[in-house]
């Protein structure tokens, strides 16, 4: 069995993990983690849910938790995903993130961390999703610049980040498939009088609103015709089991960082 810490507990992908965590016959949850100053923390999580006793702490200082662990799932924000990653890696725990927001200071230091041991990182963990990012690099490599690429996306009204972590992940796929860095052709924030589309551009628009799971789609239009790749989640389960499968996944790699791709094999 491989003993497993859940961070951020009580939020929307916390909930699913518990209750992906605690299915599975491969692994055991050993302690969860939630923000200081929250009432779960110092209760025992089956009667911070309105149960019985699950043996499960929650903890502020995931200190406490890790030191009993093997993997780690991670789904909170940049802030608590830095604090972790040099605890986990001090623990020789698998580090799996979800965090998305993550900027280049805050993947310089899960590089820096991901020398003491595995950290598999995604901005999004489902089969569906992944596969769509081969698809992508595939149809931008096959279609020339005539073909304008537009990602649009979709989320619940609570999400704090934009683009989506899924969606920049599609545009590297595309720019990658088109041999130019992303950074170069990236168009994020169309507004007034933008000027014509330049050539070459990624397009990038965000829609919050509702109980959006997450939506992408990956539009790529020429004059007379359009191909559009779409992924559609309606459940967060589909991410909290590819998180589970990571950890399992990552008992066995060494040191180093790793991503959706590898564990699925794709
Ligand atoms: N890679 C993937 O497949 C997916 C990634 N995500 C990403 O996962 C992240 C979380 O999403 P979601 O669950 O919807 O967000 P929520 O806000 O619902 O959950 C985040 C949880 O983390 C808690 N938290 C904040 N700071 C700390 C801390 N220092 N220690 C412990 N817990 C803390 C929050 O507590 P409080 O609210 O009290 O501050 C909250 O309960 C986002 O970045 C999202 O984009 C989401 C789905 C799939
Ligand atoms: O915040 C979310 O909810 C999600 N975040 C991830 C992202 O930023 O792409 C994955 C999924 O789309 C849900």
């Amino acid at each position: 069995m491989v003993g497993v810490v859940i961070t951020g507990a009580s939020g929307r992908m916390g909930r699913m993990l518990i209750d992906t965590v605690r299915a599975s016959s491969k692994a055991k949850l050993v302690g969860v983690t939630e923000r200081y100053g929250h009432d779960w923390v110092g209760q025992d999580l089956g009667e911070a849910l309105g149960g019985t006793t699950w043996d499960v702490p929650v903890v502020s200082d995931p200190i406490d938790v890790v030191k009993d662990a093997q993997a780690i799932i991670d789904f909170t924000t940049p802030a608590a995903t830095m604090a972790l990653s040099e605890l986990a890696a001090q623990a020789r725990a698998v580090h799996v993130i979800g965090t998305t927001g993550l900027d280049d200071n805050h993947l310089e230091k899960i590089a820096t961390a991901a020398r003491h041991a595995p950290i598999i990182r995604a901005g999004n963990m489902s089969l569906g999703v992944n596969l769509l990012v081969q698809l992508t690099r595939k149809v931008a490599e096959a279609l020339d610049e005539d073909f304008d690429i537009e990602i649009v996306e979709a989320h619940h009204r609570h999400k704090v980040d934009a683009p989506s972590g899924t969606a920049l992940m599609l545009g590297e796929a595309a720019a990658d498939g088109r041999g130019v860095s992303l950074s170069d052709v990236s168009d994020r924030g169309r507004d007034g009088i933008t000027g014509a589309r330049r050539t070459g551009d990624i397009g990038f628009t965000a829609i919050r609103g509702g109980d959006v799971v997450g939506e992408h789609d990956v539009i790529f239009a020429a004059d007379g015709e359009r191909v559009v790749l779409r992924h559609l989640a309606t459940d967060r389960g589909i991410f909290a089991r590819g998180a589970l499968k990571a950890a399992l996944w990552g008992q066995t790699q060494g040191p180093g960082e790793y991503d959706m791709m590898d564990v699925l094999g794709l």
